[in-house]
């Protein structure tokens, strides 16, 4: 069991006035990142989240995460609210954060360490994720020693060793490029086949999305909320066939999920463009009185 609720969840940020307000200033006014995030994602499910930028994918993730908390509504795993980081959720970011002091090896074994596994299962537990990603024989190598979709093959070996229920991944393969991206996406299913984890996975890309997931959220431009979740309806088997991509499942949803994310992507320049006043929530009347609403959002604060 590995089920992922989300029950209006809201989280507000602190807008930060570098010239009157310091951080932990209580009075400063706050935006609405997430502003009413209702969610349910099913136990090994892929789901992936695609929404303009700006509009709190990497906020939800956190807070699935455990590493930040709602200001408002709840997260539960099982029916039991999130109270923090842990092991049983693990999770990968854009860039592939390795120790460069550690080996591919040891970087892989490092929260088993924190895990307390004994030293000779930890090895062999790192080179059988290294040997999933497709990096035996680089157990020796640093991180200054490994192209870039290397480096987040180990940072993904690294986090399915500690066997997470579930794998959060915030746009793990931005940094690489188009061939190595393609390669990891497929390389990325058939992991999820052996290993039915839940994977929760964000992504500017259309076509990433549509390829990897079971369903997929469109999220609205800030305050972020689920515009729609649509269902992928192309079968699991077939998304590692070698033509899916020109198939008329595959152009028709990723033409649909254009067409609801448009809107939203044109809606998010104009706030980027504009005051906190155009992205508060209706109801949320003392940030509207706000002192200091042309303060730019992204000036962040905590
Ligand atoms: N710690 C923070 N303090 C203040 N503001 C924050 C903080 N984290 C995020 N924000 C703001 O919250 C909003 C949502 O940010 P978030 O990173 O979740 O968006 P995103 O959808 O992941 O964006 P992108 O696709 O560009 O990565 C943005 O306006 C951002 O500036």
């Amino acid at each position: 069991m590995n089920n992922i609720e989300a029950i209006n969840v809201k989280k507000t940020f602190k807008i930060r006035n570098a010239k009157t307000s310091n951080k932990g200033d209580a009075s400063a006014p706050k935006f609405y990142a997430l502003d009413g995030v209702n969610l349910n994602i099913q136990a090994g499910e892929f789901f992936v989240i695609l929404g303009p930028s700006g509009c709190g994918k990497s906020t939800f993730l956190d807070l699935i995460g455990g590493l930040t908390e709602p200001d408002e509504g709840e997260i539960l795993i099982d029916g039991k609210p999130v109270e923090g980081p842990g092991l049983d959720r693990a999770i990968v970011f854009q860039q592939p954060a390795l120790f460069p002091w550690r080996t591919a090896l040891n970087n892989v074994s490092f929260l088993l360490e924190a895990k307390k596994v004994e030293k000779n299962s930890r090895e062999e537990i790192a080179r059988k994720y290294l040997s999933l990603v497709g990096l035996t024989g680089f157990e020796d190598r640093f991180p200054y020693e490994l192209s870039g979709g290397m480096k987040q093959r180990v940072a993904i070996a690294r986090a399915l060793a500690i066997n997470p229920e579930i794998l959060l991944m915030d746009e793990p393969f931005a940094a690489l490029d188009a061939q190595t991206r393609e390669v990891m996406q497929i390389d990325l299913l058939k992991i999820r086949d052996q290993t039915q984890k839940t994977v929760l996975f964000i992504t500017h890309s259309i076509d990433e999305a549509v390829f990897l997931a079971d369903r997929v959220a469109v999220m609205t431009a800030r305050p972020g909320v689920i515009k729609t979740i649509i269902d992928i309806p192309i079968p699991r088997k077939s998304r590692l066939s070698n033509d899916v991509r020109i198939t008329r499942e595959f152009i028709e949803t990723r033409h649909k999920l254009w067409e609801l994310l448009k809107e939203e992507v044109v809606k998010a320049q104009k706030y980027s463009k504009s005051s906190i006043e155009d992205c508060t929530p209706a109801d949320s009347r003392s940030i509207k009185k706000a002192p200091v609403l042309s303060i730019p959002l992204d000036t962040r604060s905590e």
